[in-house]
């Protein structure tokens, strides 16, 4: 069956569907992963998207539900440059088509994924519509159009979860504000033995203090950042309170939160492979990315924010951390899946500040809070 991509300045695709029928709209943005589709594909962060692999050759393993980021996908369509059907891996479950068609997710194969992704590089992401259908192409371009901005803007509630649920351990007590998080995150901490309660994304700053958290972890999620005041807020409350750890989304919040602004890149940094610098040590280390926005640098003058990582490819920021409190936050994905675990001691760094933090506050505020309830004062 014919699948067509159209974007947004016009430009129109024509190759071979092997996904779901239909059409969906989205913003069109690429990967340059080799490996990791299924990471890619289960990544909550993509919500609304249409990704293009700059990998030729995709499908191969197939998919084994075991590599999943979320419960269920939420991108909006997957184009790759060759398909290939039949995986060959013992634990490949089914093929990638039959994991879009499942999910309703429309896919386009031999199509030139190298001119696409120039494209977005020299134009930027733009929006597009991948189709199944006959429908022609002014059309299309009617439907791609009346897709509301609204709608692609409302993607953090789309993937959060909409109940209070724990993933218990006998360790640190983190509570994990889910804006669309990947699994990765909560298998780092729970290897790590916390005991993590997963929060949706509206949750409130007293919410929060009523779980008596000893850090709180900030998830990954989609879109943009300032589609989520709210969530600015309730950091900005907590902030000093208990130790806080940001990822991708999670880091551009608290940037927000302590005063600082974001913007959007051209065409955003997704793939397995960007190299990033931490200024402190020197070192350089190889990082999982997926984001579309950036902390603006200029903005960080004159709030209490110190930049504590560089973009090696376009010098953007990294990494934060906070002068004063107990805070920090990266724009990559330490938890990887798909990537290097590199960056995994992040999540011992995070832990180590707990324990640092609860040395220097031995009643502050969890105890301080409890004992002030037993004496009846709260
Ligand atoms: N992976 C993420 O958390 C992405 C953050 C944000 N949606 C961006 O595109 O920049």
């Amino acid at each position: 069956m014919q699948a067509r991509l159209l974007l947004e300045d016009g430009t129109l695709f024509t190759g071979t569907s092997f996904g779901a029928e239909g059409e969906k709209t989205g913003e069109v943005v690429f990967n340059t992963g080799i490996t990791g589709y299924q990471e890619v594909l289960s990544d909550p962060s993509y919500c609304g998207q249409i990704v293009t692999m700059t990998y030729p050759l995709i499908g191969n393993y197939g998919i084994s539900r075991d590599d999943f980021e979320s419960i269920a996908p939420s991108i909006h369509g997957f184009v790759v440059r060759r398909y290939e059907p039949t995986p060959s891996n013992w634990r490949a479950q089914y093929n990638l088509g039959d994991l879009l068609k499942e999910y309703g997710i429309p896919g386009i194969t031999d199509i030139d994924t190298r001119m696409l992704t120039r494209l977005i590089r020299h134009q930027g992401t733009m929006r597009g519509i991948l189709t199944t259908s006959a429908k022609s192409v002014d059309e299309l371009k009617e439907m791609m159009l009346a897709t509301s901005i609204a709608e692609l803007r409302n993607q953090v509630a789309q993937t959060s979860t909409h109940h209070v649920y724990s993933s218990p351990g006998s360790k640190e007590r983190i509570v994990l504000v889910d804006f669309g998080a990947k699994s990765g995150i909560l298998r780092e901490l729970n290897k790590r033995d916390c005991d993590v309660v997963i929060v949706p994304h509206n949750t409130t700053a007293d919410e929060i203090r009523r779980l008596h958290p000893d850090g709180i972890q900030l998830s990954n999620g989609p879109g943009d950042p300032k589609d989520v005041p709210y969530a600015a807020e309730m950091i900005a409350e907590l902030l000093g309170e208990y130790p806080i750890f940001g990822i991708c989304l999670g880091h551009q919040l608290f940037a927000l939160a302590c005063g600082a602004d974001t913007e959007k890149l051209k065409f955003g940094h997704r793939g397995g492979n960007h190299p990033v610098k931490e200024l402190e040590s020197g070192r350089c280390y190889i990082t999982s990315q997926n984001h579309g926005y950036t902390v603006n640098e200029a903005s960080i003058a004159g709030t209490d924010l110190e930049v504590t990582h560089i973009n090696n490819n376009d010098k953007t920021i990294e990494g934060l951390k906070h002068k004063k409190y107990p805070a920090f936050s990266v724009q990559y994905h330490p938890e990887a899946a798909p990537g290097p675990y590199d960056n995994s001691y992040l999540f011992d760094r995070f832990i180590e500040m707990i324990r640092e933090h609860k040395r220097q506050n031995p009643q502050k505020p969890r105890q301080a809070k409890l004992m002030a309830a037993a004496k009846g004062e709260l």
